[in-house]
């Protein structure tokens, strides 16, 4: 038999996300207006004891003469602690209730809060070891009990003493003085608890560093309230995503790793080992190589609208969900790209060009308003059909062409083929996606069925287009000039060149990729897909994914919840509620949806469940993953 174990917890900022002192003085001395210098006295005091540069008593007496403090305020201590109970601990009160025999709070602190807030986690009294303050006849606080071990240096190791745990003990805190347990021999382990503070001295002495309980019940192989430590969830976010973004996945618990830029399919495929979650922009190439590698991978985070960059399909086959931003920069590509189109009626690059040649020439010689003028979207998508909108406000005549059919916008007219709209306007501007039959769509023979001296300008992807056909066009006349976004090939990082057989045409606009550098969108994409990642990894929903079959799922209460991913075959369903069946679950919910490849499968049942329950299913034909949301 496993021996058994004891959790010596420390109270102040492990417990409680605060020191409880700090926030005494705050409340004590609310009208004092030296309230301030006062709180961040006893902070420093705080600070001294827990990193050990100070002696525990000494900091000790010094605080409680600081606090000038009664009852009433002890009572509005305990209930502003109850509301700052350490998040993980408030996630598992039932394994500290559960456990209740075994769970001690050894603590610096004092009984007089300290009790009423940990009892509400089932915390035995008896289990509970701390200071008491003393009061005068007016209720006022004259000291405390100056013969309790916890007063004293080394009061928590001289405690443990006393109490002669028989067991594996495990001190978990944020302070040096839990370290001492340890280090005095009377713990198996000290877990510094870094879900509050993290202090250096205290970390680097700790057994383990436990960022949170789920950490720490997770190794100890314990019933926690999360299917796995988020603190385990492994975030690798390349391309400069916005700050915001890594933020967010920070808030939520996972380990989040940031790169500038891109990382190539090599790089990429060594350290994609240990992710769980990538999040990347149009640059880095998420290969079938690199999935192949990517064996704790659940989704990927394209920062950005395209996917052409992720093989979706070895996704969808391994289980792993993609996400993407649809529409979080469609306006600043719709901005760029009327913006490039008066530039480019204007003759602006040329002229520009000249300025700084220190040439003067000042002329309307093909320069022409976009009023009245035809403009031709191929690609009538999001960005495409915003851009109809936008483009007739300022008087420009709309026409598209899209292979699906489209809801035309305003006064948009629809081309039933590439030929009738390219014969027919004076600007072309191209907002297909990057699909791989979308490589060389444009070349030679669609320039050559443009009207001469019409414009051409390509936000969309580099690949689309043959750039050598767009350089002869340029050369020649044909074109009037063109705007640039995006090349067959892109510099992986600012550091790298860029080298393009455009360089140095007429009339051209060429731009770093940056038709959805916005700021606003850049911070767009950073809340969109964060939330979405982080609801897939919370509750299993899809919605949104641009590989996985869509589904939008409720709220999880009181269950558990299976998420199953196979193969789309036939039967797979009744095999999973056959399976549960035998194992005499309940089910409560289930959701199924299907693409052509894959069957999604959420299962919602209603009691513990045998261990075993899961291996059968992980063992039906055709599955692909399982994962278990408590
Ligand atoms: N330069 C930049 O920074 C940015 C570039 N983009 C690019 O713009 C593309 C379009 O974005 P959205 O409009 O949001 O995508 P979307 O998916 O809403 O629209 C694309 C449209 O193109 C159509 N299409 C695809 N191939 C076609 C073809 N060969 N001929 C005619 N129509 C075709 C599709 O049917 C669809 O309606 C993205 O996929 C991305 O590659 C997007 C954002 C920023
Ligand atoms: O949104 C897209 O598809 C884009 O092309 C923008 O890509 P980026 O995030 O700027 O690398």
């Amino acid at each position: 038999m496993s021996e058994k174990k004891f959790f010596v917890i420390d109270f102040d900022s492990t417990f409680t996300q605060v020191e409880a002192l700090d926030v005494l003085i705050e409340i004590s001395h609310a009208e004092n207006p030296d309230k301030e210098d006062l709180a961040n006295q006893v902070k420093e005091l705080t600070d001294q004891a827990m990193e050990g540069s100070l002696s525990f008593d000494e900091a000790l007496d010094r605080r409680v003469k600081l606090l000038d403090a009664n009852k009433k305020h002890i009572d509005t201590l305990v209930s502003e602690l109850k509301g700052k109970v350490s998040d993980s601990f408030k996630r598992n009160k039932e394994f500290l209730s559960q456990n209740a025999e075994d769970v001690f709070i050894v603590s610096n602190g004092f009984k007089d809060f300290i009790t009423p807030v940990v009892s509400e986690y089932g915390i035995l009294e008896q289990n509970i070891f701390a200071n008491t303050f003393t009061y005068d006849v007016d209720g006022n606080i004259n000291g405390y009990d100056t013969e309790n071990l916890l007063t004293k240096p080394q009061g928590k190791v001289a405690q443990m003493k006393e109490l002669d745990l028989k067991g594996e003990v495990l001190v978990i805190g944020d302070g040096y003085t839990d370290y001492e347990i340890r280090k005095e021999g009377m713990a198996d382990k000290f877990y510094a608890f870094t879900e509050n503070v993290s202090r250096p001295s205290v970390v680097e002495n700790a057994d383990m560093v436990a960022p949170n309980l789920d950490e720490i019940l997770y190794e100890n192989k314990l019933p926690m309230a999360v299917s796995y430590p988020k603190s385990r969830i492994k975030v690798l976010l390349l391309e400069n995503v916005h700050p915001n973004a890594k933020a967010t996945l920070e808030e939520e618990g996972y380990q989040v790793e940031l790169h500038k830029g891109a990382m190539d399919e090599e790089e990429l495929s060594e350290k994609i080992k240990d992710v769980s979650i990538i999040g990347i922009r149009s640059k880095t190439n998420i290969t079938k190589k690199v999935l192949e590698n990517a064996n704790r991978l659940m989704a990927i985070g394209t920062f950005c609208i395209g996917t052409n960059q992720v093989d979706l399909e070895t996704a969808q086959e391994k289980g792993i969900a993609v996400f993407n931003a649809p529409f979080s920069n469609t306006r600043s590509v719709v901005e760029l790209a009327l913006g490039e189109i008066i530039m480019l009626m204007r003759n602006i690059p040329d002229n520009i060009e000249m300025m700084h040649q220190g040439k003067w020439n000042k002329s309307a010689t093909g320069s022409f308003e976009i009023r009245n003028k035809k403009l031709g979207i191929i690609g009538y998508g999001n960005i495409g059909s915003q851009l109809s909108v936008i483009a007739e406000a300022v008087g420009m005549e709309v026409y598209y062409y899209d292979i699906i059919e489209k809801l035309a916008l305003g006064n948009a007219k629809k081309c039933t083929s590439l030929e009738e709209l390219l014969n027919k306007v004076d600007v072309v501007s191209l907002h297909v996606d990057g699909r791989a039959e979308n490589k060389s769509f444009f070349g030679a023979k669609e320039f050559a069925m443009m009207k001469d001296g019409a414009t051409f300008v390509n936000l969309a992807r580099g690949p689309v287009v043959d750039v050598q056909a767009l350089r002869d066009a340029l050369d020649s006349g044909k074109l009037k000039g063109a705007g640039v976004d995006v090349f067959p090939t892109e510099p992986k990082n600012n550091q790298e060149p860029f080298k393009s057989v455009l360089q140095g045409a007429k009339n051209l606009i060429l731009t770093p990729h940056i038709g959805g550098s916005t700021l606003e969108a850049q911070e767009n994409i950073a809340e969109f897909v964060p939330n979405k990642l982080i609801d897939y990894v919370n509750t299993g929903n899809t919605f949104n994914s641009v590989n996985f079959p869509n589904l939008q799922l409720p709220q999880l209460n009181n269950a558990h919840r299976l998420l199953h991913i196979h193969r789309n075959e036939a039967g797979v369903l009744a095999k999973i509620n056959s399976i549960m069946a035998d194992y005499g679950i309940n089910i409560v919910g289930q959701y199924l949806k299907t693409n052509e490849k894959i069957g999604y499968v959420i299962t919602d049942i209603d009691k513990a469940y045998d261990p075993k329950l899961i291996e059968a299913l992980k063992e039906i034909e055709g599955t692909i993953k399982l994962r278990v949301l408590y």
